[in-house]
């Protein structure tokens, strides 16, 4: 097994693809017609194609809320981005070559889907450290703040690794990756993250974590070589079991929220594309990450955001005053698993599109193995940031949270030597650090 390496970046500073107009063409061509009809023709052309992409549910910005467009101008929609998206091109793929070139001997070329993303970025950087291949996959749709990704992309970009703007839907692209590269792994993190907003916006989850992730296998079974994929799964898959800790063995047919439902699928979607193509299919159901980097949608980050500026923090609770609680999981152990996962994956078995032999299937709980109560970690960011919470306590809302999560997590233990080491508090220090350097140390930050 390689040596895992850590992913300390807490001091350094997945989803419909972008479509940029080339308005230009088309204002060319009109200059050089000569004819009358043909002038009034496209400008007529023009109008409709700058009204069909500034149109709320298609603008380039990629906006979260264009996901509940209809599936008919979704599929549309990543037809179109391959006569406009700016992939392609002879530098373009010295860049991809470029960031894709292994480095250490017996190292891997892994495309990391969702690179601009929280885990992407962390593992991203622990892979091109120790010497892998790397390159970036990320469509910055604005689910959060697309700035935050920009600024993780420039941090990748400094250590050698370019992410191509696209995608997971956007076969041509994926299939046009694998021409020019021979990837040995796909580390698949794009996704629609985010338990609550799945009620808000239930196509999104759809396009990326079934439509996509299915995409992305068929390229993966056509590719030759196969490569060998690790991909994100979520704890969210346990839904309303209460039996803990939760075992990878133990039941994942109640979940509780659709984005659940569609972990689920993916992990079902893995089965039948391991069964039929050979494809080693590794899948990682990560317990609420936390860390430097993170994402602002989720708790603790917002919950720190709204401390610094005075705002009420709501806090949930179960039926009875119960707790909720959740088996927090440090960055930095996660990466270890991601790379633990990467490492002792198999070849896939299949070439061509058929299987050759019985492939590697597995799922993992990554987790911390310690859950602490939501309001536990209030306090820890109170201490952390010298402020006093306002705490408004609330009724858990039927919105797809679960009360509880725990990971047995032996498994990954015995597999790879999975052993989490940090602590709550201490990884939230980390995150503190990091987000007063990012945001600033003023209370009233606003972002
Ligand atoms: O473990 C996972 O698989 C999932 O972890 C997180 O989901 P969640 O655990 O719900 O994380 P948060 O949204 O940060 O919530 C953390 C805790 O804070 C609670 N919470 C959240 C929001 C809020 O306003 N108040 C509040 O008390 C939640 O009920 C939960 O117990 C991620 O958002 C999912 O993408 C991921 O798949």
């Amino acid at each position: 097994m390689k040596q895992m390496s850590s992913s300390h970046m807490d001091n350094i500073p997945s989803t419909p693809g972008k479509f940029k107009m080339e308005k230009s063409s088309y204002i060319q061509r009109c200059k050089h017609s000569s004819s009358v009809a043909k002038l009034t023709f496209f400008v007529f052309l023009s109008l409709i194609l700058v009204f069909f992409f500034k149109s709320p549910s298609t603008s380039s910005s990629s906006s979260a809320s264009q996901y509940s467009a209809s599936s008919s101008i979704s599929s549309d929609l990543s037809r179109r981005s391959l006569k406009t998206s700016s992939w392609g091109g002879l530098a373009w793929e010295k860049r991809v070559r470029s960031s894709a070139r292994i480095r250490s001997r017996n190292g891997f070329s892994v495309l990391v889907t969702g690179a601009a993303g929280f885990v992407g970025t962390h593992v991203s950087v622990a892979l091109k450290r120790r010497g892998d291949g790397v390159l970036g996959l990320d469509n910055f749709n604005d689910y959060y703040d697309p700035s935050l990704k920009r600024a993780r992309q420039a941090l990748l970009e400094r250590s050698g690794i370019y992410i191509v703007e696209g995608d997971i839907n956007d076969a041509p692209l994926l299939k046009k990756l694998f021409e020019l590269i021979p990837f040995t792994h796909v580390m698949h993190l794009a996704a629609q993250a985010g338990v609550r907003y799945a009620m808000e916006n239930p196509s999104s989850y759809v396009h990326s974590n079934i439509a996509g992730f299915v995409n992305l296998l068929e390229v993966c079974k056509s590719a030759n070589p196969q490569p060998a994929i690790v991909w994100a799964s979520s704890s969210s898959v346990y839904g309303l079991n209460t039996k803990v800790p939760f075992s990878e063995k133990d039941r994942t047919d109640q979940p509780a929220s659709l984005y659940a439902a569609t972990k689920k699928a993916g992990e079902e979607i893995a089965h039948t594309y391991n069964h039929i193509y050979g494809l080693s299919l590794t899948g990682l159901r990560f317990f609420t990450v936390y860390g430097p980097w993170g994402r602002p949608d989720m708790a603790y980050f917002f919950f720190t955001r709204d401390i610094l500026k005075g705002k009420s923090i709501p806090i949930f609770e179960a039926a009875n005053h119960g707790t909720v609680a959740r088996d927090f999981t440090y960055i930095d152990d996660i990466v270890k698993g991601c790379l633990g996962a990467l490492d002792t994956a198999e070849k896939s078995t299949g070439s061509g599109g058929k299987k050759r032999g019985p492939a590697q299937l597995r799922v993992f709980n990554l987790g911390n193995t310690s859950p602490v109560p939501v309001s536990d970690l209030v306090s820890i960011l109170e201490r952390l940031l010298k402020v006093k919470a306002k705490r408004s306590v609330m009724k858990l809302p039927r919105n797809g949270d679960v009360q509880f999560t725990h990971a047995n997590i032996s498994f990954a233990r015995r597999e790879f030597g999975y052993k989490p080491t940090t602590d709550l508090q201490t990884g939230l220090k980390k995150f503190v650090r990091w987000y007063v350097s990012y945001y600033g140390s003023v209370k009233k930050t606003d972002q």
